[in-house]
């Protein structure tokens, strides 16, 4: 059995990664299923795998398309992932735990119906600036939102979705300049105590 840095959790409920585009949503996720063992899915993976990347749905299909099939994908897998209220208590005895960690595209929450769905769960808010996200956006051309000018339309998004993010959040972390392992071990701490506060 390997070393954890500490026990995960017991998800009385889904934890949900909101964020401005790069601010490593993704990345912590992948992070907390490797140190604590949490199930861990990330929605734009789910997208690609059943209708294809993310640049040809929208080159193809165009944004309205994909908003309505990460709509669709998240709805679907926090409907899946919700524990019947008769199962929580097992799950908080720490046997069967039907909840996970999803992430999901910075885009997303803007979606009322997302919105919406979020209010069951527990929304973490990874709070970041530019110039942490700055290498990770320029000369990549895997976020179509980016297009044309990278920092520019990642600061105009971030400024029009920051509302909406603050307003959703349980959780906000602090991002900017910090090792990915010192997030996890907050945002796992953080969750435990949510637990014992719920
Ligand atoms: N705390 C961090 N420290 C170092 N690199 C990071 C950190 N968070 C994210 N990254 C880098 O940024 C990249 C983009 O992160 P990602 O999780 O895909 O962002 P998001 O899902 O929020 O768009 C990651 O692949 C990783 O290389
Ligand atoms: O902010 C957005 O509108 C988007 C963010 C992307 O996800 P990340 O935030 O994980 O990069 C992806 O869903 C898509 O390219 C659109
Ligand atoms: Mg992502």
């Amino acid at each position: 059995m390997e070393h954890h840095p500490g026990q995960p959790a017991a998800l009385l409920k889904p934890v949900v990664i909101i964020g401005p585009m790069a601010a490593g949503k993704s990345f912590l996720g992948m992070w907390m299923a490797d140190l604590f063992g949490y199930t861990f899915i990330d929605a734009d993976q789910v997208i690609v795998s059943r209708h294809g990347s993310i640049q040809e749905i929208f080159l193809e299909q165009g944004e309205e398309r994909f908003r309505e099939l990460e709509r669709e994908t998240i709805c679907d897998l926090l409907g899946a992932h919700r524990l019947p209220a008769h199962d929580v208590h097992a799950n908080a005895s720490g046997t069967d735990s039907g909840a996970m960690i999803l992430s999901v595209g910075g885009g997303a929450p803007m979606n009322p119906a997302i919105a919406h769905a979020l209010a069951d769960t527990v929304v973490v808010y990874l709070q970041t600036d530019l110039e942490t996200v700055l290498p990770r956006i320029t000369g990549s051309f895997t976020r179509p939102m980016l297009r044309p000018d990278p920092q520019a339309r990642w600061s105009a998004l971030y400024e029009a979705r920051r509302p909406t993010f603050e307003r959703l959040a349980d959780i906000t972390l602090d991002v900017p300049g910090r090792p990915i392992q010192d997030i996890a071990i907050e945002l796992n701490n953080r969750l435990l105590h949510w637990e014992e506060n719920a």
